[in-house]
C-alpha cells in the first residue's frame, strides 16, 4: 500500500488547534436535565472564546450525538445558531455510534484537504440524562391510528385494544438494533471467549481510576476541561465526577456481575458509566493555523474505520482498525510513544490488548504472518482511560484526540494512536503528531 499523506493538494498537513470538553458527569448528576445539544453549545462556545476565536472564521461545524433528541436531530446547526456563528456556517451531524467524534473529525479533515474550507471545529455530546424515552410500539401505533379515525366509535374502539402494560415508558437501550444484545452483554462474551479474569478486569478498572486522578491534581487536565454550570444553573462544576479519588481494589472484588449475574465478571466497577458531556476540537488547515498566528497541538497522521459482524465480541474494533491505521501512517506498533485506547469496559480493552500481542489472531483475522504487537502499559492510557472518565458516546473520541496531543506535548512531542470500539462491530483509529 502506498502511503496517502493527509494533507491538502499543496502538501499542507490538517492541524488540531485546540481541544476541550466539558466535564464528564454521571448519568442524573451534575447535568441532569441538560440536553445533548447544549452540551454541545456550551463546549463550542466555550472553545471560540479560550482561544479568542472570531467565530466569523469557522467555515464548517460537523458534531455528532448518539442518542438522538427527535426534536434537534441536526445538532451541528442547532450549535451554529446557539453560538453567534455566521448563520451561513456550514454544518451537519454525524453518527458513528461510540466513535462518533472521530468520525466528525475526520469529515473536517476531508473538507480540509479537498480545499472546501481552510477551518473547522468538530466534536460530539451525549446526554445519558435527556435520553428520548419512548411509547410502546402498540401505543404509537394506535397514536397514529387515531389521527385517521373518523368517528369516536373508531377512536374508542382503537383505544380498547390497549393493555397497562402498553402504557408504560420506554427508555431507549444500550444494546444492538441487529441483535438486541446489549454492550455489557458483548462485554462478557469477549470475557469468555479471550479468557480474561475477574481480577484483570477488577486491576484495570482501579489503574483508570488512579491515573485519572493522578492527572488531575498534578494539574494536567485544567486546560482541556472547561468550568460549565451545573443543572439547575446555580452551581459550577470544573471537574469529572465519574472518577473514584480513593479507589480501592479490594471493594472492587466485592461487586456482583451485573449483565451475567449467575456465571459473570462484568461489573459496575468494570463497565464504562451512562455519562453526560460534550468535547470539541477546533481544526485548521496548517497555513492558515500560522496566518492566525496559532500554534498547533498536533497533526493528523493518518486514521481507519473498520467494521466486523455483531453477534459475537462485536467491540474488538481497536484489533481491526489500529493496524490499519498504522500501515496507512507508515508505521509499526513499537514507534508509538502513547496509545489511547477507549476503555468500554475493562474486559474489552484487554481482550483487544490480548489480540494486538496475538500472532494467531493475525493470521486469522487479519491477514498478516506477525502480530500488531505487544502494548506497553508505560505507553498505555497513561492518564486512565473512560472506565474513570465516563463515557458521553459522541463525546469520547474528541476527549481522547485532545488528551492524546496534549500529553504528547507535555512529554516533548511525539507520535500517538487514538482508537475505540463502537457499536455495529465498528472499529476507529487515528495516529496523531506533533511537530
Ligand atoms: C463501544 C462502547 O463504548 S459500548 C459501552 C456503552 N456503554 C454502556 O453500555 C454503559 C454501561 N454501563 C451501565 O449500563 C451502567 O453504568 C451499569 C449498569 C454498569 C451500572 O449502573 P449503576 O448500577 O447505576 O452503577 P452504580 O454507579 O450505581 O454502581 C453500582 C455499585 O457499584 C459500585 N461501584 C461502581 N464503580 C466502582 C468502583 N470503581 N469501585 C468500587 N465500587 C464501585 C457503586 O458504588 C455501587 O455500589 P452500591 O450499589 O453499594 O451503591
Amino acid at each position: 500500500m502506498t502511503i496517502r499523506k493527509l494533507t491538502t493538494s499543496s502538501g499542507e498537513r490538517i492541524a488540531i488547534v485546540a481541544g476541550l470538553r466539558t466535564p464528564f458527569t454521571k448519568q442524573a448528576t451534575a447535568f441532569h436535565g441538560v440536553p445533548a445539544v447544549d452540551l454541545g453549545k456550551i463546549v463550542v462556545n466555550e472553545l471560540l472564546q479560550k482561544h479568542d476565536i472570531d467565530p466569523a472564521i469557522i467555515d464548517q461545524l460537523v458534531f455528532g450525538q448518539v442518542v438522538q433528541m427527535p426534536e434537534a436531530p441536526n445538532i451541528a446547526r442547532e450549535i451554529v445558531l446557539g453560538t453567534g456563528m455566521k448563520v451561513t456556517t456550514d454544518a451537519y451531524s454525524v453518527s458513528r455510534a461510540c466513535a462518533t467524534s472521530f468520525q466528525s473529525t475526520v469529515n473536517v479533515v476531508e473538507s480540509i484537504m479537498a480545499g472546501h474550507v481552510d477551518v473547522g471545529i468538530a466534536g460530539g455530546a451525549d446526554s445519558s440524562s435527556v435520553a428520548p424515552i419512548g411509547v410502546s410500539k402498540r401505543l404509537a401505533r394506535t397514536l397514529v391510528d387515531l389521527t385517521k379515525a373518523k368517528s369516536l366509535g373508531q377512536k374508542l374502539s382503537l383505544l380498547s385494544r390497549l393493555g397497562f402494560k402498553d402504557l408504560f415508558p420506554v427508555s431507549p437501550a444500550v444494546a444492538e438494533y441487529s441483535t438486541g444484545i446489549s454492550m455489557g452483554e458483548t462485554a462478557e462474551q469477549m470475557a469468555k471467549t479471550y479468557n480474561i479474569s475477574r481480577q484483570d478486569q477488577d486491576a484495570l478498572a482501579h489503574r483508570s481510576h488512579t491515573l485519572a486522578t493522578k492527572s488531575w491534581q498534578d494539574g494536567k487536565l485544567d486546560g482541556e476541561v472547561m468550568t460549565a454550570h451545573a443543572a439547575p444553573y446555580k452551581n459550577f462544576i470544573d471537574k469529572d465526577n465519574c472518577i473514584r479519588e480513593n479507589s480501592d481494589l479490594a471493594s472492587y472484588a466485592k461487586l456482583k456481575p451485573i449483565f451475567d449475574r449467575k456465571h459473570g465478571t462484568v461489573t459496575a466497577a468494570t463497565s464504562t458509566p451512562l455519562t453526560d458531556g460534550g468535547a470539541a476540537i477546533l481544526l485548521m488547515r496548517e497555513g492558515r493555523a500560522k496566518e492566525l498566528g496559532y500554534k498547533p497541538l498536533g497533526y493528523i497522521r493518518s486514521f481507519a474505520f473498520t467494521a466486523i459482524d455483531v453477534w459475537q465480541d462485536m467491540l474488538m474494533g481497536p484489533s481491526y482498525a489500529t493496524p490499519l491505521a498504522l500501515q496507512r501512517a507508515g508505521m509499526n506498533l513499537a514507534d508509538l510513544d502513547l496509545i489511547e485506547m477507549h476503555e468500554a469496559f475493562a474486559a474489552q480493552a484487554l481482550a483487544n490488548m490480548k489480540m494486538f500481542a496475538s500472532t494467531k489472531f493475525a493470521k486469522e483475522h487479519l491477514g498478516r504472518d506477525k502480530a500488531i504487537g505487544e502494548i506497553d502499559m508505560d505507553k498505555f492510557n497513561v492518564m486512565g482511560g473512560s472506565l474513570a472518565y465516563g463515557h458521553p458516546f459522541a463525546a469520547t473520541g474528541a476527549r481522547l484526540i485532545t488528551q492524546t496531543l496534549n500529553e504528547l506535548n507535555r512529554r516533548g512531542g511525539g507520535v500517538g494512536l487514538t482508537t475505540a470500539c463502537a457499536a455495529g462491530g465498528l472499529g476507529a483509529a487515528m495516529i496523531l503528531e506533533t511537530d
